[in-house]
């Protein structure tokens, strides 16, 4: 990274192949940060897609995404990578491969982390923070300790000036323990800037949502080094970001509002899936009142499907990070209050299979149940947290003979179908081919014929039984 103020500001700039690194101007005579080289610290669902949209969009900077695993930096560097995602393949061989004769490649993957670090100006960090499952806060509280390690390599590579950008889910001031780790383990005169960068995009949508984000936050300290710092990893987004939907804001609000959105979407799902028991009681459908309530302005239509209950690797585990957040402040009806959501949620998964059961005669004892769909959504291969998983745990608990469809093609079939309710009939259609007398005896949890359920399956899971 080199500091100069001689070359002019493009924060709006479209960047081209032929475009100089991009250049912003700081917020005062310190100079300008020009961005050369980024390193990503986890090549996983967060750091592998976002270098490359990032790569994509800024052909003069050098973007290498490094991970500890080397089974998934040799799939990234393959022709299976090692997630799906639409658009993902195009995304990341442009970059990666680079076009004869009209873009060099610009996006790397390693296990050298050490070398990595040691190049970067600016250093992401997309490590896992799943829930703590041993010490204190076990079971509720963000597991930091991936991000702390990664860190401490920082500290141990860095030979020159960092900017540190926390990309992964953080607990509200995690930018101060980051701080004092590289304050302490840091070599002498090496400086180092902590933002808060968190990412926003949802599994299945990740290449659209990222090119096209609501907004991008970045927080940062409010002294010139932050505010400095903030420009220049403003300046990356800048390259195709619109500059009004990219915020700066204090560290600590940047690192809340994430957790805080995640809460928020969570709770609209689990106040629609409290209000699906209502329906079924009631004779109402929950689809019309979603439908009838997200007409209004102040709600709006967005996540209100009401399903078997929300899945993926990331709700459950922010709404409970958040919970321990307000356990630790003191706020015990805070607390409750969002504990509630996670609740209703599991309460919802139980409730769906024991509608399931009586739909079956109460009786599982030997039955065949297939379950179509074991990633938590639809357009991914991700099964962390699917309600499949534990929709399937109940129905062996019952003794019935559970099997899944685990072809991946065949499962994203079936749920785009699922996605729209009035293509029930095609899901049945989409089934692997059987016999005539198999196909007589099989019933696809009799969805057609119970509204209540129909209306109440989740986006990534079909239960049928022989
Ligand atoms: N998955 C999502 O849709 C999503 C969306 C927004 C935010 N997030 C957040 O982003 C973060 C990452 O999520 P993810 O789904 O990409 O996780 P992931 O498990 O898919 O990837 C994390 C990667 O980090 C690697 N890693 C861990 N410690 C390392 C170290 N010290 N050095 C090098 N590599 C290391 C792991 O090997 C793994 O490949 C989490 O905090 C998550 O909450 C996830
Ligand atoms: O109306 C809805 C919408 C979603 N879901 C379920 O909720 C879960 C999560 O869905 P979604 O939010 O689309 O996917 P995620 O990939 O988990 O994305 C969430 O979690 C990410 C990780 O933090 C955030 O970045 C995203 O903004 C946030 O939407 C899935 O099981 C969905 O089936 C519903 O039941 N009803």
């Amino acid at each position: 990274m080199s500091s100069t103020s001689t070359v002019p500001s493009r924060v709006n700039g479209q960047a081209g192949p032929q475009n100089p690194a991009l250049v912003v101007r700081g917020s005062d005579n310190l100079g300008e940060l020009k961005v050369k080289k980024i390193c990503c610290i986890g090549a996983g669902y967060v750091g592998g897609p976002t270098c490359a949209v990032i790569a994509n969009k800024n052909p003069s900077i050098a973007v290498t995404v490094v991970d500890l695993n080397a089974n998934r930096i040799a799939a990234w560097q393959s022709d299976n990578l090692p997630i799906y995602e639409p658009n993902l393949f195009e995304t990341v061989t442009v970059p990666r491969d680079g076009i004869k004769g009209s873009r060099e490649p610009n996006l790397f993957f390693t296990t050298d982390v050490d070398k990595a670090i040691a190049d970067a100006d600016i250093i992401f960090l997309s490590v896992n923070t799943p829930t703590k499952v041993a010490g204190q806060g076990a079971g509720l509280a963000l597991d930091i300790g991936y991000l702390e390690a990664a860190t401490r390599t920082i500290a141990r590579c860095a030979t020159s000036d960092k900017i540190i950008v926390e990309k992964s889910t953080v607990p509200c001031r995690t930018a101060e323990s980051l701080r004092d780790i590289l304050a302490a383990n840091g070599k002498p005169g090496v400086r180092f800037d902590v933002l808060s960068n968190p990412e926003f995009l949802a599994e299945g949508t990740t290449i659209s949502d990222l090119l096209y984000p609501d907004r991008i936050l970045i927080g940062s300290l409010m002294d010139v080094h932050g505010q400095r710092a903030a420009a220049a990893l403003a300046s990356v987004y800048a390259a195709w970001v619109p500059r009004a939907r990219i915020i700066t804001m204090n560290l600590w609000s940047s690192e809340l509002s994430k957790i805080s959105a995640n809460a928020l979407l969570a709770q609209r799902i689990s106040s629609i899936n409290a209000l699906s028991a209502v329906c079924e009681a009631t004779g109402a459908n929950v689809s019309e009142i979603a439908y009838a309530v997200g007409l209004d302005k102040r709600i709006g239509p967005h996540m209100l499907k009401s399903s078997v209950g929300f899945g993926g690797s990331c709700f459950k585990k922010d709404v409970l990070g958040l919970v321990y957040l307000s356990e630790s402040l003191h706020l015990p009806e805070v607390a409750a209050y969002w504990k509630a959501v996670v609740d209703i949620n599991e309460w919802q998964k139980d409730r769906f299979t024991r509608r399931v059961i009586s739909s079956l005669y109460n009786t599982l004892m030997n039955k065949r149940i297939a379950v179509f769909g074991f990633a938590y959504k639809k357009n991914t291969g991700d099964t962390r947290e699917s309600a499949a998983i534990s929709v399937v745990n109940h129905l062996v608990a019952e003794r019935a003979k559970s099997f899944v469809a685990r072809r991946m093609r065949a499962d994203c079939q079936i749920n785009h179908a699922e996605s729209n309710p009035a293509n029930a009939n095609h899901v049945h259609r989409q089934k692997p081919a059987r016999s005539a007398k198999t196909k007589k005896n099989m019933h696809v949890a009799k969805t057609s014929r119970n509204p209540t359920l129909k209306h109440n399956l989740p986006s990534a899971v079909m239960v049928a039984a022989t």
